[in-house]
């Protein structure tokens, strides 16, 4: 599966031990991540991620045109509640998008942790089927 991990700065210690928690999980699978996220969770990790650019920069918008594309098939996406981004509109765009091709998104630990035990137990095998379809294609 294709899974990418985005982090705000105040929730990246978070995300580094969540991802240090599932590492066995997350390793047979393929990475991805903004800058910042990913190169904080490979210091700590064995993990081999993708990092396209950091957020503030493009990055959720790079990640964006993989679900888009329907490429993505799980994304853990810690924002931060607290504090305003000034790529706001660029993590709304992102989130938009993983509604409009159905993808699973977590905002939170809790529900990352819901959603790695699915893939623990196989429940995104679905997601094999939908590659073979890309949208807007017959
Ligand atoms: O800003 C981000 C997501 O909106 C995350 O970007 P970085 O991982 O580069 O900090």
């Amino acid at each position: 599966m294709n899974i990418a991990f985005i982090a705000h700065d105040r929730k990246k210690d978070e995300m580094v031990n969540f991802v240090i928690a599932y590492e066995h999980v997350f390793q047979g699978h393929s990475l991805y991540s903004t800058g910042t996220t990913g190169a904080r969770i490979m210091e700590q990790t064995k993990l081999n991620i993708h990092r396209f650019m950091s957020g503030p920069l493009g990055g959720d918008q790079q990640i964006g045109a993989l679900v888009a594309q329907n490429e993505m098939d799980l994304i853990i996406f810690l924002r931060d509640p607290l504090m305003a981004q000034p790529h706001e509109p660029d993590i709304i765009a992102l989130l938009r998008l993983c509604d409009v091709q159905g993808i699973p998104v977590a905002t939170n630990v809790a529900t990352g942790e819901l959603l790695v035990r699915a893939l623990q137990r196989g429940d995104f095998a679905w997601r094999e089927l939908v590659h073979k379809y890309k949208p807007g294609e017959a």
